[in-house]
């Protein structure tokens, strides 16, 4: 029987896919791959625009003299190209702030973007965009009942924060946190995205697990302030995204500096930490975000500092990851405008 699912692997990591030149299963794609007497049955996890990615299995493994037939269970979000996870290792260094303000940059370079805030124990994306709590609405659609996401800034999102009573705290535990975060995911109608950002939980539990094992998330963006605390936890968080099969995208050194008004910069939280880890680990440095309280500030307001300072050092280097992350992607504003 293994030899038989090596087989299998080892056919499917012949499939590539063609914008992330690399392949299906080291890309987190396949995942339960099963093998029951003579059938072959896994569960792929694409992007709405690969749906093709779904035949090229099933022609591999029917090259398979002994496949009576392939099982492949498809797993997507409507509408979505892309979902992409915003983690930490530890709470309070700065990854609800990333997460909305690299959801804003993607916007302001013509992408369509839609943000989940899946944070149960801290959800506060909404207040950082400038949502009050309001009445989500819901709409009947051929598959049942759908939340309808809120708009800011262009930014379609979705949170529990938005269905919880304000003031109290999401004391969610166990089974009901596993429904709240599933259904967030398959129960929101976004409609056309090119990106979904999903916010975690920080740290490596039970939520986290969940979330992603059960969306298409493509990649997962880790967020730390660089002092040698924070790097551990971070270390463990990558190790456990390399367990489940999701690829790390890169990382992001938050809280890196504090710039003085003669440009002299102070390293508060240690030097070169996140640069460290990235090589340790090999996963790339993709931006450091300097301490500045405008982006403190601009999260109290509702107002992201990549819109209101687009000059700043932190929203240009939002600006930056975003960029990058759309050529990893193959998605720039050409492809984000002229889609189908
Ligand atoms: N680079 C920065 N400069 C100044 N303030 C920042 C910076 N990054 C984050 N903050 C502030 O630090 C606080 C914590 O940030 P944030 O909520 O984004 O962290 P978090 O990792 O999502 O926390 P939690 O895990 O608890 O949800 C917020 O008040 C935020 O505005």
């Amino acid at each position: 029987m293994k030899d038989r699912e090596q087989q299998a692997i080892q056919l499917l990591k012949q499939i590539i896919e063609p914008n992330l030149t690399n392949d299906i299963v080291s890309l987190g794609m396949v995942r339960n791959l099963r093998l029951v007497d003579d059938y072959v049955y896994l569960k792929l996890y694409i992007g709405s625009h690969q749906h093709d990615l779904k035949d090229k299995v099933e022609a591999a493994l029917s090259t398979l003299d002994w496949c009576k037939k392939p099982y492949i269970q498809v797993c997507t979000i409507p509408g979505v190209r892309l979902t992409l996870a915003i983690s930490s290792g530890k709470g309070g260094v700065g990854k609800s702030t990333t997460s909305v303000n690299l959801a804003m940059a993607l916007s302001l370079s013509g992408a369509k973007v839609g943000l989940l805030d899946a944070d149960v124990y801290g959800p506060n994306i909404p207040q950082m965009l400038g949502l009050k709590q309001s009445d989500v609405q819901t709409i009947d659609t051929s598959v049942g009942q759908k939340f309808i996401p809120l708009e800011a800034h262009g930014i379609k999102v979705m949170s529990v924060g938005l269905l919880a009573e304000p003031e109290r705290p999401l004391a969610w535990r166990g089974p009901i946190l596993h429904k709240i975060i599933t259904q967030f995911i398959n129960d929101v109608e976004w409609g056309e995205l090119d990106y979904l950002l999903i916010d975690l939980p920080p740290g490596t539990g039970d939520a986290q697990i969940t979330i992603v094992q059960e969306s298409p998330i493509c990649g997962v963006v880790m967020v730390t302030t660089p002092q040698q605390v924070a790097l551990s936890d971070v270390r463990r968080g990558i190790y456990m995204f390399r367990q489940v099969g999701v690829p790390v995208l890169g990382i992001v050194e938050n809280m890196s500096y504090l710039e003085n008004a003669q440009g002299k910069r102070t390293a508060v939280f240690g030097m070169g930490g996140g640069a460290e880890i990235a090589q340790e680990l090999s996963a790339p440095l993709l931006g450091q975000i300097p301490l500045d309280p405008r982006i403190c500030s601009g999260g109290d307001e509702g107002n992201p500092i990549a819109l209101s300072q687009p000059d700043s050092i932190a929203a240009l280097t939002f600006k930056q990851i975003a960029l990058a992350l759309g050529r990893t992607f193959a998605i720039d504003r050409e492809t984000a405008t002229s889609r189908p």
